[in-house]
């Protein structure tokens, strides 16, 4: 942390609530004040002073290709050139709907909106009145943006800041959430048992990524299908993080189940405010103007978002990209855990495509809330601020998860594994 980032910091403060715009950038986990960016390319983000990191936070996942992508900025100034926004139905967002269903089959129509939180938020409003029911359940330590409904036993910023059942929030409404344990399929088909024919819908990160980084288990998604399936409930993935990340298809293609609705945001943007909701035809029909349930947006697919977002799911579509990615991700992740057993400190790592997390803990099969739980998030603080002062920038939470992008290169993840190694040396 420099003087300049910590005196902007105060000064933030005084007109922003707690000097951020979104409270996971806040470092309330991990202690100290918040490091003033300036500038990004490729694998590097320069803070105010000029000081270069090596970047795994990503803006929280979009930038798979790195910052400041040729393809994506050249795409971004040609719009501008042409027009901000019509507010009006433009070409682009039939191609960028095209795009969206060719990639990820289970979504037959796709509506765009403007965040993460819209599309979930959206998607859960058309699953209850697709359904006519009003029981939602989710699974703790799962963040699906900030909507009354889905605030509870939250994951990422609310998580660590230690509110994951916001104020706020009417008991009307939560009573209307039930949490589940992630990776439990007994804890859901014994949910479904009793509350089946009341469920609307169930959400679910098929690759948790807001308690850092958990994958769902083998047969765990399957299980979610067939409760859904025999009640009639809506399935709802929120691929909104492992989306175009995992795999080009999402998740779902990675563990061949289909979500009945599927949310999406961050990489479909291309860095640009943008989210998603689609699905199959006959619930999206449900909305308007086709169907009776509303939702709308002044900015919704916006011209300039949809042609960042086009641009990087046009290079996403290469072929070799995911191969890519996997193989710097575990380069990443082996070689920081190979520093960490030289020196005889318990580390474990999960990973999938370009999405990681690293996890201070004597398991090594991190599957489940409760295990997150128990890592050692004194060791995880003290390993991010010593890896920050070697220049690597890793999310400000041992509840996030690490992404990988492809301009990092295998100097950068040498470099990084160095750091890690002379870091962790200070933690024994
Ligand atoms: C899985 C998941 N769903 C939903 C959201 C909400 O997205 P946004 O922050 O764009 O509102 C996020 C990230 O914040 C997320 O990781
Ligand atoms: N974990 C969150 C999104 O994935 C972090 C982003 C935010 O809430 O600012």
């Amino acid at each position: 942390m420099t003087q300049t980032s910590a005196d902007l910091f105060a000064r933030a403060q005084e007109h922003i609530p707690g000097g951020v715009n979104s409270p996971a950038r806040a470092f309330k986990g991990v202690g100290g004040t918040p490091v003033f960016f300036d500038r990004a390319a490729g694998a590097y983000m320069t803070d105010i002073d000029g000081k270069q990191y090596i970047d795994y936070v990503l803006s929280w996942g979009p930038m798979i290709l790195g910052h400041n992508a040729k393809a994506v900025t050249d795409a971004v100034h040609a719009q501008v050139d042409k027009a901000m926004s019509f507010g009006a139905p433009t070409l682009l967002e039939i191609e960028m709907a095209e795009k969206v269903c060719e990639l990820m089959p289970s979504i037959e129509k796709v509506r765009m909106v403007n965040s993460g939180t819209e599309a979930t938020m959206s998607a859960i409003r058309l699953a209850r009145g697709f359904t006519g029911r009003d029981i939602l359940v989710k699974f703790e330590g799962c963040y699906h943006g900030h909507a009354d409904s889905l605030l509870i036993k939250a994951g990422s910023g609310a998580l660590t800041l230690g509110v994951p059942t916001s104020p706020g929030v009417p008991e009307s409404v939560a009573k209307n959430t039930v949490t589940l344990e992630y990776n439990n399929p007994e804890a859901v088909r014994a949910c479904f048992a009793e509350l089946g024919a009341d469920i609307a819908a169930l959400i679910v990160e098929p690759v948790a990524g807001n308690m850092n980084c958990v994958p769902a288990v083998p047969g765990f998604l399957e299980t979610l299908r067939e409760c859904c399936d025999a009640s009639g409930s809506v399935l709802i993935f929120d691929e909104v993080m492992s989306g175009f990340r995992v795999a080009l298809g999402g998740a779902q293609a990675n563990y061949g189940v289909q979500p009945d609705l599927t949310t999406l945001g961050k990489i479909v943007g291309g860095g640009m405010p943008v989210g998603a909701f689609g699905g199959r035809a006959d619930i999206m029909d449900f909305l308007a103007p086709q169907g009776p349930v509303y939702q709308a947006g002044t900015l919704s697919g916006n011209p300039v978002a949809m042609a960042a977002g086009l641009a990087v799911l046009t290079e996403l579509s290469r072929p070799g990209v995911y191969e890519q990615l996997t193989t710097k991700t575990l380069a990443l992740t082996h070689g920081i855990l190979a520093e960490a057993a030289a020196l005889d400190i318990p580390m474990s790592s999960n990973q999938m495509g370009g999405m990681f997390g690293l996890f201070f803990s004597e398991e090594s099969d991190i599957a489940t809330f409760e295990q997150v739980s128990r890592c050692n998030i004194e060791r995880f603080n003290a390993f991010f601020h010593g890896m920050l002062a070697e220049g690597i920038y890793f999310a400000p939470s041992a509840y996030e998860a690490g992404f990988m992008s492809l301009a990092h290169t295998d100097a950068d993840i040498n470099a990084t594994i160095a750091a890690a190694g002379r870091v962790l040396k200070t933690l024994k």
